[in-house]
């Protein structure tokens, strides 16, 4: 699915209106549709809606929704924010729309606003995609009663206040909705953590813009959801052999850390790879062994830590860095691995903290090598970022130049391709932000390139299955219980 910008989303409501073609008051009328049903499917005859309705399109949309959900007999009061003398000319059309005897108050000032009624629900649609400066005034106090209020909040299209593709001030005022409710592709604002509590659980409703459109115009943002995930699986075929999968060679772990080469392995394992060799520290030997019955082992000749790389000719792909420690003579393994490497590799944790701590291996990196950051860490490897905004430019910038995939892990986890393209992923959840679940995606992704996925493609199915394999683990466990090896235990797909 694609990602566009507001000139491209408003470009895309133009073409949808001249070419399908619809009358603006009617595709908003059925954009009202699509959120009433959605509304519907959740909530019942029971609560009494608030429905906030600005001035522009997205007023417009909520006094087209108040109107649809009042004739299906929900309890709804509708309240104009009557801020500006100015509306767009669907506002108005929606307004004469108005049944007779609807409830309809106009707001002009505060103190018009109704009394916090808890249990309530309240859409916002005050302001959409069409935002062009802070809020300020009676717009900006409605939204800190609607904040404060104790009542489940929907957002129609994206939270009011919040842009939906470039960074917001520290102290702008923004609504805190529990959902958002969005028109036909997702927005930027909703991939990036800052806006964390500006968008709630976000869904994506089908308004039938135009299909044409969005096939041809180009954007570097795009969101890997369930339907992409899966064209990108290749079927096992019958008459495959070990051999067809590949052999991976994963070096990880260290004295105290040896966790982090089973979380890696095992994950490896479970994502279809034909062999799995794993290079340890000699104090990992019986553990591997007993533990990865699965797996060969390399013992290296270091008791504690990695020293030594083995002769790489067996294998197809090397990941390296689950629970390593920043040991000199393990950092000399690594610069040997790049040296040395014809195969893809997938560097993670503490190989990526080398790297940041000797930039002259960036530019020697075989192209095409996947590099898992978390924030932290991709701070240490590119430097600051004065927002989220910056640090996308920052990571694509990066994958660029140096010719990686990057995995910058998160909430929607974005990886980006060596040619700019940003993809963020729809899966996984809070419940994954714990220890060992960044080496279990190691081993998914080492897996992946021994079957010979492209790494762009390795990289968008792997964050796709590991984030899907962490679902179904909080679906079982909870998020609360979930820990890294309820996601090995729950990959396949
Ligand atoms: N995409 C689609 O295909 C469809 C989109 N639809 C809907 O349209 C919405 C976009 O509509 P929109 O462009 O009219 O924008 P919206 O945000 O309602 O209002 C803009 C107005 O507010 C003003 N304004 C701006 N900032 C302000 C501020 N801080 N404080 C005060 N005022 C401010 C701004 O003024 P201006 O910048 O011109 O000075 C302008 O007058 C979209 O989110 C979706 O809900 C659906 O109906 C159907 C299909
Ligand atoms: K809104």
């Amino acid at each position: 699915m694609k990602i566009f910008n507001v000139s491209q989303i408003r470009a895309l409501d133009a073409h949808t209106i001249a070419h399908e073609p619809i009358t603006s008051l009617d595709l908003m009328e059925r954009a009202a549709k699509a959120f009433v049903c959605w509304y519907c499917a959740r909530f019942d005859h029971q609560q009494t809606v608030r429905i906030f309705c600005g001035k522009g399109n997205n007023g417009g949309d909520g006094l087209a929704i108040a109107r649809l959900l009042h004739h299906k007999e929900y309890l709804v009061q509708v309240y104009v924010v009557d801020y500006t003398e100015q509306a767009s000319d669907d506002f108005r059309a929606n307004l004469e729309r108005m049944p007779q005897g609807a409830p309809l108050h106009f707001i002009k000032k505060q103190d018009e606003l109704p009394a916090p009624a808890p249990g309530t629900i309240l859409i916002d649609a005050l302001l959409g995609s069409g935002l062009s400066r802070p809020v300020e005034g009676l717009l900006a106090a409605v939204i800190r009663a609607i904040n404060q209020s104790e009542a489940t909040v929907l957002s129609v299209d994206i939270a009011s206040g919040l842009y939906a593709d470039q960074p917001n001030g520290p102290e702008d005022v923004i609504v805190q909705p529990d959902y958002t409710v969005t028109f036909q592709l997702p927005k930027l604002a909703f991939m990036l953590p800052q806006n964390n509590r500006f968008i709630g659980d976000w869904q994506v409703v089908d308004i039938g813009l135009s299909a044409d459109f969005i096939e041809q115009e180009s954007t570097p943002y795009y969101f890997t959801d369930a339907a992409v995930a899966r064209a990108l699986i290749r079927p096992r075929l019958k008459f495959s052999h070990k051999g067809t999968f590949g052999h991976a060679l994963l070096i990880a772990g260290s004295y105290g850390k040896m966790g982090a080469a089973l979380l890696a392995g095992s994950a490896c394992l479970r994502s279809g790879v034909g062999l799995l060799t794993a290079h340890v520290p000699r104090c990992g030997y019986s553990i591997v062994q007993t533990y990865m019955p699965e797996a060969m082992t390399q013992v290296d000749p270091h008791e504690e830590i990695i020293t030594a790389l083995p002769a790489l000719e067996p294998y197809s792909v090397v990941g390296m860095g689950p629970g390593l420690g920043k040991d000199p003579q393990t950092l000399r393994v690594l610069e040997a691995l790049i040296a040395q490497a014809q195969v893809p590799l997938v560097l993670d944790a503490d190989a990526l903290n080398l790297l940041a701590e000797n930039p002259a291996l960036l530019q020697k990196l075989p192209q095409g090598t996947i590099l898992t950051p978390h924030p932290k860490e991709f701070q240490r490897l590119a430097g600051d970022a004065a927002h989220d905004y910056e640090r996308l430019a920052l990571a694509r910038r990066f994958a660029r130049k140096y010719q990686v995939v990057l995995c910058l892990k998160g909430g929607h986890t974005a990886v980006v391709f060596p040619d700019g393209t940003v993809h963020f992923n729809a899966t996984g959840n809070a419940g994954m932000a714990t220890g060992g679940t960044g080496d279990v995606l190691t081993g998914v992704l080492t897996a992946l390139l021994a079957q010979k996925y492209p790494a762009e493609q390795a990289a968008q199915l792997g964050v796709y299955q590991h984030g899907a394999a962490g679902d179904r683990a909080a679906e079982q466990r909870t998020q609360t219980a979930l820990i890294a090896s309820d996601v090995v235990e729950n990959l396949g797909w």
